[in-house]
């Protein structure tokens, strides 16, 4: 296979290497296009790598027909439009570690030159003044520094500052009293942590939620001469609140990295003396650009060869060893959503898959896709993928319900879709055999052991002699061969079916001639 590879941001040409050295890859590297250059060019490209400049907008993914995935060489993905790559399968992967320590540093550089004034100072110097009255600091030892957002880098520049001997009060939604002093830090709300701040560092990722977090409300809460920095996102400031508590003395000085609109050359915060800048340089050190380029190259290698990504964004991703034990389960999932795609007369209205047995000990949220992944894709096309399966089923009003239970009548696992409609509901169970693959057990009420490939067949039929007879001698007539048959029945003379294995699919026609044989209820060819 060819695939073409666009990077329309600079990275690291030591950590494409994977991209490089991978078989068929064509890398085309284009940091200077224009939004309509990249809407032009994208159509071509089947991986799309990035960092924080270029924006992948839901204009530039429309155009995107044959892009599989967007590599973005950083953290933040808040200049990808995810739902827009999500609606079209395709997948978004960042490299979420790699800049961590670079970014922390930054944080650290930041803090500390706030605080010495010593972006100020060089400035003055270069102006030819030797001036030691102006920039009279402050030290950061015994200070508080609040960290609003505690992952990644936010724990990174707490243990820094702690070197600084520095106390820190850090605010996370999943941080706790208990994780907290666990961490060395003090535990606070987001009101108590800008307070208590003597310095305030911004750590979250940009969100509704967290945009203009630090706004004037907040402002006025924090203390007299409170410094802030910003190594996060711009956004999460407002940056005119900012401006005027900077203006009334509340705030002593700000250091930022990140800035609602970038890039700029000018800004109204710049004019101000108590604002030291850099343009968003926090993952920018030759270590940290060639992890990220790394890590997201052969994100995007793995995928297009393999289908698999480590550090996907619009997919929930499993452990790795809890993937281990529900891989061998991916395509009897998949195969029981097509089987019932074909069984299921009417549109879906619900979905249900109960896991049982030791499978509902794992997070089994990507067999559920792949279970819906295959309901929908008869219907849909190809077009239906992982990324994309539950947007679709959400788009077309399908609950998605996902049960557990430690019964699993006699299986070590057994799976149960259930797909109900207006006019009832069908369901089916599958499970792996020892060294034999897959099987479907059920179908509705009935037991039944059969093989979850190629062409079946399912009929429902009154238990009376000759049935199954008429059946075989009907499709005989077609010209069908049946490979295997099963019976099954509720009571002698109740409610019966058959599940054949045969060796080609049975048209519309053959279909209907077989809905006319006595006692023959219904008949579903199913192909999978
Ligand atoms: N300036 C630069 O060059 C760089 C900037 N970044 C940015 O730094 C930020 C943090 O990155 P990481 O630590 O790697 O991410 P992370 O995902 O490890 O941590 C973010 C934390 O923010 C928390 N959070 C979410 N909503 C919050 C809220 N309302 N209040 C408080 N905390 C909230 C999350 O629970 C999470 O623990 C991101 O915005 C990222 O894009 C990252 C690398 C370089
Ligand atoms: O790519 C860059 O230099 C920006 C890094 C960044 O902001 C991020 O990883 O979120």
């Amino acid at each position: 296979m060819a695939y073409n590879i666009l990077i329309s941001d600079p990275l690291s040409e030591d950590g494409i290497f994977p991209l490089r050295e991978a078989d068929g890859f064509k890398i085309v590297v284009d940091t200077d296009l224009t939004p309509d250059q990249l809407a032009e060019k994208i159509g071509e490209f089947d991986a799309l790598l990035v960092r924080s400049q270029t924006q992948v907008t839901r204009e530039i993914i429309e155009k995107a027909t044959n892009l599989k995935i967007i590599g973005r060489a950083g953290v933040g993905v808040d200049n990808i439009d995810l739902p827009a790559a999500t609606e079209r399968g395709i997948i978004v992967v960042n490299a979420p570690d790699g800049n961590t320590n670079s970014a922390a540093e930054h944080t650290i550089a930041m803090l500390m030159s706030l605080a010495r004034k010593i972006p100020q100072a060089f400035h003055s110097l270069k102006n030819k003044k030797w001036d030691r009255k102006t920039y009279i600091g402050v030290e950061v030892k015994n200070k508080t520094l609040g960290v609003v957002g505690f992952g990644r880098i936010g724990q990174e520049v707490a243990v820094r500052a702690k070197g600084q001997r520095m106390n820190v009060i850090a605010y996370d939604p999943f941080l706790t009293p208990e994780k907290a002093e666990k961490l060395g830090v003090q535990f606070g709300t987001v009101e108590d942590v800008i307070k208590a701040a003597d310095f305030i560092t911004i750590h979250t990722p940009l969100l509704k939620e967290t945009r203009h977090l630090i706004n004037k409300d907040a402002f006025a809460k924090m203390k007299d001469g409170v410094q802030i920095i910003n190594c996060a996102r711009g956004g999460i400031i407002d940056e005119e609140a900012l401006y005027d508590a900077i203006l009334s003395g509340k705030v002593a000085g700000a250091a930022l990295d990140v800035f609602e609109e970038e890039p700029f050359v000018e800004h109204k915060l710049l004019t101000l003396p108590q604002v030291i800048a850099t343009p968003h340089l926090g993952a920018s050190t030759v270590e940290a650009q060639e992890i990220v380029a790394i890590d997201v190259s052969y994100d995007v290698v793995s995928f297009l060869t393999e289908g698999i990504v480590k550090n996907p964004v619009n997919l929930s991703s499993v452990p790795k060893d809890v993937l281990a034990k529900i891989e061998p389960y991916f395509n009897l999932t998949e195969q029981l959503g097509s089987f019932l795609s074909d069984l299921t007369e009417g549109p879906p209205e619900e979905i249900n898959i109960t896991y049982a047995g030791e499978l509902a000990n794992f997070d089994a949220r990507p067999l559920s896709r792949n279970a819906v992944k295959g309901l929908l894709k008869s219907k849909l096309g190809e077009s239906v993928n992982d990324v994309n399966a539950k947007f679709l089923a959400d788009r077309l009003g399908i609950t998605v319900n996902e049960l557990k239970t430690p019964k699993s009548k006699g299986f070590t696992s057994l799976i149960t879709v259930e797909v109900k409609t207006a006019t009832g509901s069908r369901k089916v169970s599958g499970t792996l055999l020892n060294g034999l693959g897959g099987r479907i057990v059920r179908v509705d009420d009935f037991i039944v052991d059969v093989v979850p490939a190629g062409y079946l067949l399912f009929i429902r039929h009154k238990d009376q002699p000759g049935a199954i007879g008429r059946v075989g001698m009907l499709l005989a007539e077609e010209g069908i061969n049946i490979a295997t048959m099963q019976v099954g029945r509720s009571e002698v003379g109740g409610d019966a079916i058959m599940m054949l294995t045969i060796d080609k699919h049975v048209e519309v026609k053959g279909i209907e001639k077989l809905k006319a044989l006595a006692d023959i209820y219904d008949a579903t060819p199913i192909d999978l």
